[in-house]
């Protein structure tokens, strides 16, 4: 785990005493859209490329978008090695990883350089990838689910609409509670380094998840009946929440199994076509449990738990 200071890579855990013990997000450095007026990044089959983890839930909603958008064939992608230990993200051999099957590095953090050889910046995936112009295009996950929502329409003839005009100041309500309380609060209990911090954030995660029970309890999906973007951004949460998040992040008033809602709403999505295939347990359980050593250094994955995620999620009728 580290971050680039001036081009050159440092091996830093995140630095909580400045904030009182609180985890804090550093914002995405690189924020384009494709297809805007002025041309630069034009919607063109096979110029793209997607970096990701498959275990991190930033880059798995841009895997869920391509795949719901039919992008496969237009946007390939590289999957980074589920390990992040002293140099980052790496690539190298794992089943389900790829390599950099553009330039051949060994570590992410060299294409970020390879933009910016002075570049000051932590180094995340997922990253978006212009083969053209040799460039990061973004590398915010909020956007490029968007940018895959709607830029290449033209060119897949998809035009399922996950964040429709009409619906969206409720997606972006729903979108600030869950990214806040949930998509980033399991990082900020996990992350804290003090007991106020930790216990802020927990108490936050779970009045959140609370809320979500309720409005899940009458309405089908987080937007009435609508599948929006905010239930694939809610959903990359809630699939990692009882293997991962539960244990190693001390999320555990409760589990996702626990709330019969927002379990058959967290099945229902996993069921939905595609989508089962863009999770990958093994990686997501080895990434957190054995890169957070200052969390687990005894590096020892658990077994668990046991879910069946393809039995009836009986939410056909809810909110009808
Ligand atoms: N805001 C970014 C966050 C991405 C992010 O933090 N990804 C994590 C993996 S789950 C990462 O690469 N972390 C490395 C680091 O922080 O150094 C997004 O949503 O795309």
């Amino acid at each position: 785990m580290g971050l680039l200071v001036d081009g050159k890579w440092q091996d830093k855990w995140y630095d909580t005493d400045k904030s009182g013990g609180k985890f804090e997000r550093q914002a995405s450095k690189f924020r384009h859209r494709i297809g805007g007026s002025d041309g630069k990044f034009a919607p063109e089959s096979g110029r793209y490329h997607l970096y990701v983890s498959l275990a991190c839930p930033w880059a798995h909603r841009t895997l869920i978008f391509r795949k719901l958008k039919k992008l496969e064939s237009h946007i390939d992608v590289s999957v980074v090695h589920p390990e992040m230990l002293d140099n980052g993200w790496e690539f190298g051999d794992y089943p389900g990883a790829t390599g950099d099957t553009l330039f051949n590095f060994e570590f992410t953090h060299q294409l970020y350089t390879k933009v910016d050889p002075d570049i000051t910046t932590r180094v995340t995936v997922p990253i978006l990838w212009d083969k053209k112009l040799n460039t990061i295009v973004n590398n915010e996950s909020a956007d490029i689910i968007r940018i895959l929502n709607s830029d290449f329409n033209a060119l897949t003839g998809n035009y399922d609409d996950y964040y429709p005009e009409l619906l969206r100041s409720d997606i972006d309500e729903i979108n600030e509670l869950v990214y806040h309380s949930i998509n980033n609060g399991v990082y900020k209990s996990g992350f804290a380094t003090t007991q106020e911090a930790y216990e802020e954030a927990v108490n936050a995660l779970f009045d959140a998840l609370e809320e979500v029970e309720t409005r899940l309890s009458s309405s089908r999906y987080l937007v009435g009946d609508t599948l929006t973007e905010a239930d694939w951004r809610l959903f990359t949460t809630l699939i990692r929440f009882d293997p991962v998040y539960h244990g190693h992040f001390k999320c555990n008033k409760k589990q996702i199994s626990d709330y019969p809602n927002t379990f058959g709403y967290m099945k229902e999505l996993y069921q939905v076509p595609g989508v089962a295939e863009t999770v990958n347990f093994d990686h997501i359980k080895r990434h957190y449990y054995f890169s957070h050593t200052m969390i687990n250094p005894t590096q020892v994955i658990p077994v668990g738990p046991s879910q069946d995620l393809m039995s009836a999620h009986g939410r056909e009728n809810i909110g009808k």
